[in-house]
């Protein structure tokens, strides 16, 4: 008779052999590069364009791809499928963001939404942003949109901003993110898009993977002051970051009271919430600067993007104006507004291959996941980082032939029958991101570049600058900006007006909608 006490052993055997055996099963973590024992891949991974890189490793292991930073487990995903099936399917478990000790920490104090771990914190600053972004109530903005881009078309007709497009188009972007974030319109001179354009700049780089060794070290941390200049450098940008975002919210509030400013704006929601949930002044700060960043910088990039296909691609811009000028008419007297939207689907397919073609998060906003999975047999860790590079699924052969070709046609067959709302605007592509953290302001975002490009190729002529010799000056479409945020770098763009009707059109238009009061601009919720 086997006693107790060898049938107790005998299970124990049989319960660790089993979970050895199934843990090596599960073990089998994805395929990668061989790192440094200590570092890992830190050094493998370039700061320039890691998209690039990272689907370089999708040819060479398959679309599931780990590496390490240290000790920080990566996982990146090639494909849409993968991040579709991880990221949305199973977003419980990747909704979450890793904590940054340089940007989430010290820069942004902890209170940022796009950094936020996933929770109720995170929870109830996205349902604020839902508030004002969501499709139901985008309706809203339209006579916003189709000021600012009227102000826009004329800003291009007269050299607002000579030699800086850029610069023209943050102002457009910016013009509409900062009436709903701050109650008003932004003024030509306002030395504050500058200042938001360098803090913006420096937060995208401050937030890639890599960026700070103390983030793949986190110990670095325990470092003394003098021994740690990143942590004074981080909270010095964080002052500056407080000293605009405060003083803009704080004007808000001070408009508000004395009814200078649309009472549902952003800032307004927040100061309310403040007292509510007795938040610090600095969370209405943030929040509100956080709209006001996150919404300028991807507009204002996709539509350099936008210049840079149509130069390349006349005839896409031809076919454009044919279809315009369809609805329209070819004489230039009337300006296409969202109210042609349903009529334009060559227009929509335009801008859904601009996403695409060249998405301004190429290399997606990494995720984080929270317990252990299994994935196609392979193990990711919890606490792995996942990356959904969101490039190399728009680069996909299968679903996009010829994907590096800049062409709407693509789009077309869905297009005409899908795009009726707002929310139509925003699919075919990746570059919003997935599961439960994708881009709360894709519907806003969407919408306003639509009114933007439709607007200019109904407007002008875009063709390549010439040189002093007159030869056309080429453009290399490969210079971008390297960091989360990409953009072409500064290139040299001939404007001309079609017609001098379109010039004229213009210019009475914006005479017309120039001093609507910034109240007017918007819809109150109860209209
Ligand atoms: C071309 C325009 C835009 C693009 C391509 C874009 C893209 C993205 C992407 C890829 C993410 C990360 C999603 C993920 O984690 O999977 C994101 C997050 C976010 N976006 Fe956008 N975005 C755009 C415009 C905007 C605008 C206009 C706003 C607000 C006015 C906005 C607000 C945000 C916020 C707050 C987050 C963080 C969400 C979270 O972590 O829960 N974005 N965006």
């Amino acid at each position: 008779m086997p006693t107790v006490a060898s049938l107790f052993l005998a299970v124990i055997i049989a319960v660790t052999t089993w979970s050895f055996f199934f843990r090596a099963r599960r073990a089998r973590l994805p395929p990668g590069p061989i790192g440094n024992a200590l570092v890992g891949n830190l050094f493998q991974i370039p700061l320039h364009r890691p998209w690039l890189y990272f689907e370089k490793l999708g040819r060479l292991y398959g679309p599931v791809v780990r590496l390490r930073l240290g000790w920080e487990e990566i996982v990146v995903l090639n494909e849409a499928e993968d991040a579709e099936e991880l990221l949305s399917r199973r977003s419980k478990n990747y909704s979450s963001r890793r904590p940054l000790i340089y940007a989430g920490k010290y820069l942004k104090g902890n209170e940022a939404l796009v950094l936020s771990p996933y929770g109720e914190g995170w929870r109830m600053i996205r349902s604020l942003f839902h508030s004002i972004l969501q499709p139901r109530v985008l309706h809203r903005y339209e006579a916003l949109q189709e000021l600012e881009s009227t102000k826009f078309l004329s800003d291009l007709l007269h050299d607002r901003w000579p030699g800086d497009l850029f610069k023209s188009a943050s102002h457009f972007s910016a013009s509409v993110i900062y009436l709903l974030a701050y109650g008003k319109r932004l003024k030509d001179d306002d030395k504050d898009l500058d200042e938001l354009i360098e803090i913006m700049d420096g937060f995208v780089e401050d937030c890639y993977p890599g960026a700070h060794l103390v983030d793949t070290f986190p110990f670095l941390d325990y470092l003394p002051d003098f021994l740690a200049p990143w942590r004074k450098e981080a909270l010095r940008k964080r002052d500056r970051e407080m000293a605009l975002f405060g003083r803009l919210a704080d004007d808000a509030r001070k408009g508000i009271e004395s009814s200078d400013v649309f009472p549902e704006c952003f800032a307004s929601i927040l100061w309310q919430q403040k007292e509510e949930q007795k938040l610090p002044d600095t969370a209405v700060y943030s929040t509100t600067g956080e709209l006001f960043e996150a919404g300028t910088d991807t507009l204002a990039s996709t539509i350099m993007w936008f210049f840079l296909a149509m130069l390349e691609n006349p005839d896409v811009l031809q076919k454009a104006q044919t279809e315009i000028d369809s609805v329209v008419g070819q004489d230039g007297a009337v300006m296409p507004g969202l109210r042609h939207l349903e009529e334009l689907p060559y227009c929509t397919a335009v801008l859904k291959e601009t996403f695409r073609w060249m998405p301004v998060v190429p290399g997606g906003f990494p995720h984080y996941s929270e317990a252990e999975d299994v994935y196609k047999g392979f193990a990711i860790k919890a606490k792995t980082m996942v990356i959904p590079n969101i490039w190399s699924m728009h680069r996909n052969e299968g679903e996009f032939p010829n994907s590096s070709m800049f062409n709407p046609d693509r789009f077309l067959s869905n297009v005409a029958s899908e795009v009726a709302s707002p929310s139509d605007l925003t699919g075919g592509h990746y570059g919003f991101g997935f599961g439960r953290r994708i881009c709360p302001g894709r519907y806003l975002a969407s919408q306003t570049i639509w009114i933007a490009i439709t607007r200019i190729m109904w407007a002008f002529r875009l063709e390549h600058a010439t040189s002093p010799d007159g030869k056309p000056m080429k453009v290399d479409t490969n210079l971008s900006t390297t960091q989360i945020i990409s953009r072409p770098l500064s290139f040299p763009l001939a404007i001309f007006p079609r017609t001098q009707r379109h010039a004229d059109t213009i210019d009475s238009e914006w005479r017309r909608q120039k001093d609507i009061p910034s109240k007017e601009l918007v819809r109150l919720a109860a209209d």
